[in-house]
């Protein structure tokens, strides 16, 4: 990959994926997920990466938000390749610049909804009055502003998930990383997380990369990603945006 500082200019990928590989195992037993992917993902956009089971759409996401480490190629945040980084850089990377939302919900049982919001501006030990509003802003941007107080186990699965995805937010992240989002809803809940989601990436300009099945959420993506064999197609434009 070029060294060359990125031009400012808001058409720069906030990230950038190029020739990622990703093998597990060894011997016999080796698998090749990942075949050399070139990806750009962009700053206020939507982009879905689709596939069959087992395509390897949960281990591009996990590259592409530093949960794990491609096998070769490079992905960078703005020109910091994230291979080059300590544990402790991603770690510290991950927290401040990137949220994460998972296919079913990861809420602490215990924790009412603000509670939850509000868990990783606690450990950042956040000014707690700006903390407050923050989490009330976020619980009314995803419709729950009336279910604060309720634990996971008192809102539906939608409504779960829209706890997550304000929980992903609290930090201000500029990747939001979702596996799934809407794998366990119904189909209608799946289209107000959906609606909602390209809500985030418009108002607040977030780069959203998801995987999905679901129709509807690469409906609302700008740009679509068909993983096959662990490659990746040619970007399509999704017919909305
Ligand atoms: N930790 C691991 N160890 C060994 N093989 C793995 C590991 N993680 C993923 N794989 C393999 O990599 C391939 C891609 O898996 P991945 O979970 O990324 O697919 P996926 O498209 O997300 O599937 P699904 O839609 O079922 O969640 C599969 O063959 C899987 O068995």
């Amino acid at each position: 990959m070029s060294t060359e500082p990125l031009p400012e200019n808001e058409n720069v990928p906030l990230l950038r994926a190029h020739e990622v590989t990703r093998s597990f195992g060894c011997g016999a037993t080796r698998v090749t997920a990942l075949r050399g992917i070139d990806l750009d993902v962009t700053a206020g956009r939507i982009h879905a990466v689709r596939g069959r089971s087992g395509s390897g759409k949960t281990t591009l996401l996990n590259i592409l938000g530093g949960l794990d480490l491609a096998t070769s190629g490079s992905v960078a945040i703005e020109g910091t390749d994230l291979a080059g980084l300590s544990d402790r850089g991603r770690v510290l990377l991950r927290r401040t610049r990137i949220g994460f939302v998972f296919q079913s919900f990861g809420l602490i049982p215990y924790l009412s909804a603000e509670e939850n919001v509000g868990m990783s501006l606690r450990l950042s030990r956040a000014d707690p009055h700006g903390r407050d509003e923050r989490v009330r802003h976020l619980l009314g941007v995803v419709g729950l502003a009336g279910h604060a107080e309720h634990r996971p186990a008192e809102l539906s699965g939608g409504q779960q998930q829209r706890v997550s995805i304000a929980r992903a937010l609290a930090r201000k992240p500029d990747l939001l990383i979702a596996d799934e989002p809407t794998g366990h809803l119904d189909s209608r809940t799946g289209s107000g997380i959906a609606r909602l989601l390209r809500e985030i990436a418009d108002t607040e300009g977030t780069a959203v990369v998801l995987s999905t099945h679901d129709r509807r959420l690469a409906e609302i993506a700008d740009t679509v990603f068909d993983l096959r064999d662990g490659r990746v197609g040619e970007p399509a434009v999704a017919q909305v945006g």
